[in-house]
């Protein structure tokens, strides 16, 4: 990746300052948003990687910072714990089929998986978040019912996760997609207790967050460079760029408390560690700048 110049970065991080004080006041947006950073995990998981036993174990941790793991079943919590995981991430599906190919097994199997692993967790006093897959959309059944949706998170939240991450896993949803299938989610879920979770693949990820912000939705999955994809879903590209979604929360003057410059350095870093270009278009714009 070329050198990025940091007067212009700065200028950058300005410009959208400039646009945030011109709108928050009409803004009906949520005040703060929670960016859930997914690079470490969803944006390396397509990479040939460590299981998480080393990774979790090989890892310099600092206070405050979450470092959550994926656990299909109760012995991929088991090991999460054994390793010294201290939150845990279950990961089902809107989609029989997808659940099939990604877990091995049926809808409703998979909840039963997911209630053991709730309660071992909640003993344990470990947090869980849930993941809802293909909201909008699935590589093996194509559209997905919002109904089915708003059903299978209302059964894992109701079994305790404490957040459940609505996931547009193949990138195929628009803002009209989400909005339907969001009405259908918050009659039975909080929207407090919902985040999204945007693949970016047909360029529709940071439309469908703003549609999600606007409807009350104040935590959003991304992913440092736009990193990221199922190796379950096939075509699937990275996740909504954390470098875009920043950029558009300044401007919306909403409060995220992430520092733009480090951020943009992080994904210079990682890029350079993957010899990959980044999928961020204003981390792109900003390296032309
Ligand atoms: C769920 C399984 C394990 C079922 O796999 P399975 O083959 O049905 O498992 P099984 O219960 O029949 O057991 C088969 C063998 O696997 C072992 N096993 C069983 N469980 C585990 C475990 N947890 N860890 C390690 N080993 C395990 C088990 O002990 C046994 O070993 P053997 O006796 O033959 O030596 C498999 O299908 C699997 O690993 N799936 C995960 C796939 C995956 O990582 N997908 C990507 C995640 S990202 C995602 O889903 C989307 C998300 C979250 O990012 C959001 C979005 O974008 O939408």
């Amino acid at each position: 990746m070329a050198t990025m110049r940091g007067s212009l970065r700065q200028r950058l991080v300005g410009l959208a300052s400039v646009r945030a004080a011109s709108t928050s006041s009409v803004s009906t947006f949520p005040k703060r948003v929670k960016i859930v950073e997914v690079g470490p995990r969803d944006g390396l998981q397509n990479e040939k990687m460590a299981d998480h036993i080393e990774v979790l174990k090989g890892i310099q941790k600092f206070p405050g910072i979450n470092y959550p793991v994926l656990t299909p079943n109760f012995k991929g919590f088991q090991a999460a714990v054994a390793a010294g995981a201290k939150e845990v991430s279950i990961f089902g599906a809107a989609s029989e089929l997808f659940t099939r190919k990604n877990i091995n097994c049926s809808i409703d199997e998979s909840l039963q998986r997911f209630d053991q692993v709730l309660k071992a967790a909640q003993a344990a006093g470990i947090p869980v978040r849930g993941y809802v897959s293909c909201v909008l959309g699935c590589p093996y059944e194509g559209k997905i019912s919002p109904a089915k949706v708003a059903e299978v998170s209302k059964k894992m939240y109701s079994m305790g996760c404490y957040e459940i991450s609505l996931g547009d896993t193949i990138g195929v949803g628009t803002p009209g997609i989400m909005k339907d299938m969001l009405s259908a989610v918050m009659h039975e879920v909080p929207v407090a207790a919902l985040a999204v979770h945007c693949h970016d693949t047909y360029g529709q990820a940071l439309a469908n967050t703003l549609m999600a912000l606007q409807m009350g939705v104040s935590v959003v999955d991304a992913s440092v460079a736009g990193l990221g994809g199922c190796p379950y879903a096939q075509g699937a590209s990275g996740n909504l760029a954390t470098e875009d979604l920043v950029y558009m929360l300044e401007g919306l003057g909403i409060h995220t408390g992430v520092n733009f410059q480090k951020l943009l350095e992080a994904g210079t870093f990682i890029c350079q560690a993957l010899n990959r270009k980044t999928s961020s278009k204003v981390a792109q714009a900003t390296c032309k700048l």
